[in-house]
C-alpha cells in the first residue's frame, strides 16, 4: 500500500507528500519515496522513525501492522498530528488504545477505504433489515497470498454491520470456517469463509440465503489505488476536525 499511497498523494489535490517512513533496518530507508514507488524522484527521503520527520507533516497515513499503528497513534496524539489508519487485524486491546489516542487528536480508522465497500456497508444494513432472521448469513472473502490477517478487516466489519442491524453480538454468533461433523447450521450464526491465493486484490460477498432464493452483495477490488485514493480523501476531510475516532462512513457522509 505504501507505493499506491505515494502515487495517490502525488496525484491528489490539496495534499502533498512531505515525509515517508518505514521500520528501522528496512532496506528502503534513505531511498527517495518517489523512486521507491516507481513514479520518479520526489525529493522525500524514506526515514526510519516518526521522530525523525515530526516537523514535516500534518496527517499521518498508516497502513502497517497493529503494534506499529498503536505506537504511531500514541506519537500522533502526543504531537498534535492527525491520522488516517487503514491497518487491519487489531485486537480489542489495540482498538482501545487507538480510541484513547483519539481523545487527543482526530483519527480516521477504517478497514476499507474504497467508496464501493463503504457503499456496500449501507446496502448490507438495508438487506439485513428487510431479510431479517429469515435467512442464513455468510461472509466470504478472498485476498492475495501475502495477507497476514484473517478474516479480513472488511469481512469482519461486514459481519458487524449485519449483526448490529439484527441485534446480535458478532462475538457470540460468528463461526470462522466449518469442518468435520459440526451438525446442521444454526440460523442465528454468521459464518466467515476465507481464501488466500495468488494476487487477488480483495473480494467480499455477503450471502443472505433463504429456501428458494438468495441475495448476494459483492464487492471486487481490482486495483489498490481505490484504497489509496480513499486515504487521500480522508486526509483532506480530517483538516480542521476535532479530536475523535471517525471512519470512512463519516468521510463519505454515509453515517
Ligand atoms: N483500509 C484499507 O483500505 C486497506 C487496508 N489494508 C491493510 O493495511 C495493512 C498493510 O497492508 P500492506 O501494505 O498490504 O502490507 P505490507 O506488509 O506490504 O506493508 C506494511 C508495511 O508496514 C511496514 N511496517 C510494519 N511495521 C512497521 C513499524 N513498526 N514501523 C514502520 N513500518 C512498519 C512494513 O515494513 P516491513 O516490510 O519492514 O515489515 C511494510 O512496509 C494491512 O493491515 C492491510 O490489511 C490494505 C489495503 C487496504
Ligand atoms: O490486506 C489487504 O490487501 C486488504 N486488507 C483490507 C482488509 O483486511 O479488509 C482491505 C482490502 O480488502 C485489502
Amino acid at each position: 500500500m505504501g507505493r499506491a499511497l505515494i502515487q495517490a498523494i502525488t496525484e491528489g489535490e490539496g495534499v502533498a507528500l512531505t515525509a515517508a517512513i518505514d521500520r528501522p533496518g528496512n532496506s528502503l530507508i534513505g531511498t527517495d519515496a518517489g523512486e521507491m514507488a516507481a513514479i520518479g524522484k520526489l525529493g522525500v527521503t524514506v526515514a526510519d522513525s516518526l521522530e525523525a520527520v515530526k516537523d514535516d507533516f500534518d496527517v499521518l497515513i498508516d497502513f502497517t501492522a497493529p503494534a506499529a499503528t498503536v505506537a504511531n497513534a500514541r506519537f500522533c496524539a502526543e504531537h498534535g498530528k492527525k491520522m488516517a489508519i487503514g491497518t487491519t487485524g487489531l485486537n480489542d486491546d489495540e482498538k482501545a488504545q487507538l480510541a484513547a489516542s483519539a481523545q487527543k487528536t482526530a483519527i480516521m480508522f477504517a478497514p476499507n477505504m474504497s467508496m464501493g465497500v463503504n457503499l456496500c456497508f449501507k446496502l448490507l444494513e438495508i438487506a439485513a433489515k428487510v431479510l431479517g432472521d429469515e435467512v442464513d448469513i455468510e461472509v466470504l472473502e478472498s485476498h492475495h497470498r501475502h495477507k497476514v490477517d484473517s478474516p479480513s478487516g472488511t469481512a469482519l466489519r461486514m459481519g458487524e454491520v449485519v449483526a448490529e442491524t439484527l441485534g446480535r453480538d458478532l462475538k457470540q454468533v460468528a463461526v470462522y470456517g466449518r469442518e468435520g461433523q459440526d451438525g446442521p447450521r444454526d440460523r442465528n450464526t454468521i459464518g466467515f469463509a476465507t481464501v488466500r491465493a495468488g494476487d487477488i486484490v480483495g473480494e467480499h460477498t455477503v450471502m443472505f440465503a433463504a429456501d428458494g432464493e438468495r441475495v448476494e452483495i459483492t464487492h471486487k477490488a481490482t486495483s489498490r489505488m481505490n484504497f489509496a485514493r480513499g486515504a487521500v480523501r480522508a486526509c483532506r476531510w480530517l483538516d480542521g476536525k476535532a479530536a475523535g475516532l471517525y471512519d470512512m462512513q463519516d468521510v463519505l457522509g454515509l453515517r
